[in-house]
């Protein structure tokens, strides 16, 4: 059985590595330097970074250059996130060497450009299913965008490669993962999932891996390595069988 990927996050907002609770915009706490942050998870042992520009998300300005610099930075894995929207967004995150981006409104509202780019440029493209309930949210998560089922069957046909799951309400909160939202979406697509949002303890990554043979890959960890729930490198032990 293979084991369970971590995504450690730093989500980047008017240039540093902040936190949000339910994705909302003005509940940010502030951590200090985005390329600080992702080294330091990155000498913790990670594979992954998961790297979010949420002022490109919200449409207030973004963080182009520091992303890149930041990707540019790092000898492990990045998956991108936020603003990924258009052929130029698209081609700014491809460049910056990621190994995947992740598009979520753009999946919502321009889902003839999603499929293209899916065929273009294969398994390089994730879409994140950032859902309230079974309804999904785009621009930032502000704006409804669609029932989770119906897209993720019309997704699955054009061959998105893999989906980034994330329960908007548990997002920030530690309040530990939605497993039956992972469950049924494993149930609903062949493709691997990326669990996101709520992990508060290293039983919830525990309960997270126990789902790796229903079709999760990895988990995404944010508020809670910040918080100092628990480190990186208890989080990996901890999944490492
Ligand atoms: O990923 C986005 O595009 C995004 C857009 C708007 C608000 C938040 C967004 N992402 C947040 C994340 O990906 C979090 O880092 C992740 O869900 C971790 O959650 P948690 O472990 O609960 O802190």
């Amino acid at each position: 059985m293979s084991k369970l990927e971590l995504l450690p996050a730093v989500d980047v907002r008017d240039g540093q590595a902040v936190r949000l609770v339910h994705g909302e915009s003005g509940t940010e706490t502030s951590y200090g330097s985005p390329l600080e942050a992702a080294l330091a998870w990155q000498r913790s042992g990670a594979e992954w970074l998961h790297l979010v520009d949420l002022d490109a998300a919200f449409g207030t300005g973004d963080n182009r250059k520091l992303i890149a610099e930041v990707a540019g930075a790092m000898d492990i894995k990045v998956e991108l996130s936020g603003g990924i929207r258009d052929d130029d967004t698209l081609a700014a995150a491809l460049a910056t060497g990621c190994t995947r981006v992740n598009l979520g409104t753009a999946a919502l509202e321009t889902p003839e450009w999603v499929a293209k780019v899916i065929t273009e440029h294969g398994d390089r493209i994730a879409v994140g299913l950032d859902v309230r309930g079974t309804t999904l949210r785009g621009r930032g998560w502000t704006r409804d965008g669609g029932d989770l089922y119906e897209t993720l069957e019309r997704l699955d046909s054009e061959g998105c490669a893999r989906y980034v799951v994330t329960d908007i309400a548990k997002d920030g909160t530690l309040q530990g993962p939605n497993l039956e939202l992972l469950r049924n979406v494993c149930a609903a697509t062949d493709r691997p999932v990326v669990a996101s949002g709520g992990v508060s303890s290293l039983d919830d990554l525990r309960a997270i891996a126990a789902l790796v043979p229903l079709g999760v890959e990895g988990s995404i960890v944010g508020k809670a390595l910040y918080a100092e729930a628990f480190t990186l490198e208890e989080a990996l032990e901890a999944v490492a069988r």
